[in-house]
């Protein structure tokens, strides 16, 4: 079971080196990050973006670009299309968002033509190590759907579950997340919560245990949740937080980021290959956390 980033970097060290394409990389923790895993042996970066910007950036940082592909594209939606199609055309076997917006990588990833698309939802998983809990988890979906129904929930929690597996996470604790633990007619993420449980409980997701809802509290704290007279084996020792919402995890997303100084990865799953995929505003070391988590994926 996975229980640092540290051993995050190990696992990716003991895989092949994997080919990265990077869309918009003109971007100094970008190439940081990308040139610290370059060092590591674990990745062999194609850097799509403004060519001027990236050697500059590159020059500042002792990046040294003799032996890396550098595709020269100004345009950033035209550089996400070029490094989405060297993937799907697999001549990488990573995609990593740089310098763009989310929304726009992300329209390149869809396209019928040249995306990444398999008939999986495609959803976003950020793992999380802070101080205050005591395990490594996963909050899903922060970046990707916007307002996903039942079933679209049902099947985010497959791809986190997938991703828990991966890391030998066994038998995941997913809490589904809204404002109370109780379920109210007025809230639907608590009567979304009481149906995948229900559906969990049916067999109908498997490889977990689901329940819910739970507000953030009890789901995280065992004496909070106590407090409440909750019974379950879930509270208090949660490994994937489903989210009702982006807006929610979004805004947990960066709370854990930049108050509680959270250190995370994030990763796109259910495309044709691992999405390396964090906030631009998140460091060096997020990315370089979130690039192996991608190689330990391209390696499964
Ligand atoms: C957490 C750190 C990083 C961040 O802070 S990220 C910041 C916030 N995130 C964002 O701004 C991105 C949020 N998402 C979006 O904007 C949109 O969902 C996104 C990705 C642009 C897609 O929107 P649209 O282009 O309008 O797509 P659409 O809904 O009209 O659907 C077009 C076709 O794509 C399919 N699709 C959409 N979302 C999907 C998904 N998650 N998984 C699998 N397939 C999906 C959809 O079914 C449709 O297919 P078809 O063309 O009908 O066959």
């Amino acid at each position: 079971m996975l229980k640092s980033f540290e051993e995050l970097i190990d696992l990716a060290k003991s895989k092949e080196p994997k080919k990265i394409a990077v869309a918009v990389a003109e971007d100094k923790e970008v190439l940081g990050a990308v040139k610290a895993c370059k060092d590591l042996n674990i990745v062999d970066p194609i850097l799509v973006g403004d060519e001027s910007k990236i050697k500059k950036i590159a020059e500042e940082i002792g990046f040294d670009l003799s032996d890396v592909k550098v595709i020269d594209e100004k345009d950033g939606v035209e550089a996400s299309r070029i490094a989405t199609k060297l993937v799907n055309e697999e001549k990488a076997d990573i995609l990593m968002k740089g310098l763009i917006d989310t929304s726009i990588i992300m329209k390149q990833v869809l396209d019928k033509e040249i995306g990444l698309r398999t008939g999986k939802i495609i959803s976003h998983v950020a793992v999380f190590d802070v101080e205050t809990y005591h395990k490594i988890f996963f909050v899903t979906d922060a970046a990707m759907n916007i307002s996903p129904n039942l079933e679209q929930k049902k099947e985010i929690i497959e791809n986190a579950v997938e991703l828990a597996h991966s890391l030998g996470i066994e038998n995941p604790k997913v809490a589904v997340i809204g404002a109370k633990e109780k379920v109210s007619p007025k809230m639907e993420a608590t009567i979304h919560a009481k149906e995948l449980t229900d559906m969990c409980k049916r067999g109908e997701i498997t490889g977990c245990i689901v329940e819910g809802p739970f507000a953030l509290d009890n789901a995280m704290s065992k004496e909070a949740a106590l407090h409440k007279g909750i019974d379950s084996t879930v509270a208090g020792d949660a490994d994937i937080l489903l989210v009702p919402n982006i807006e929610a995890g979004n805004v947990l997303y960066k709370s854990l980021t930049i108050l509680a100084k959270a250190k995370t990865a994030g990763i796109i799953l259910g495309a044709k290959a691992p999405i390396v995929l964090t906030s631009r505003a998140d460091d060096q070391e997020a990315k370089m956390h979130s690039i192996a988590l991608g190689v330990l994926l391209a390696s499964r």
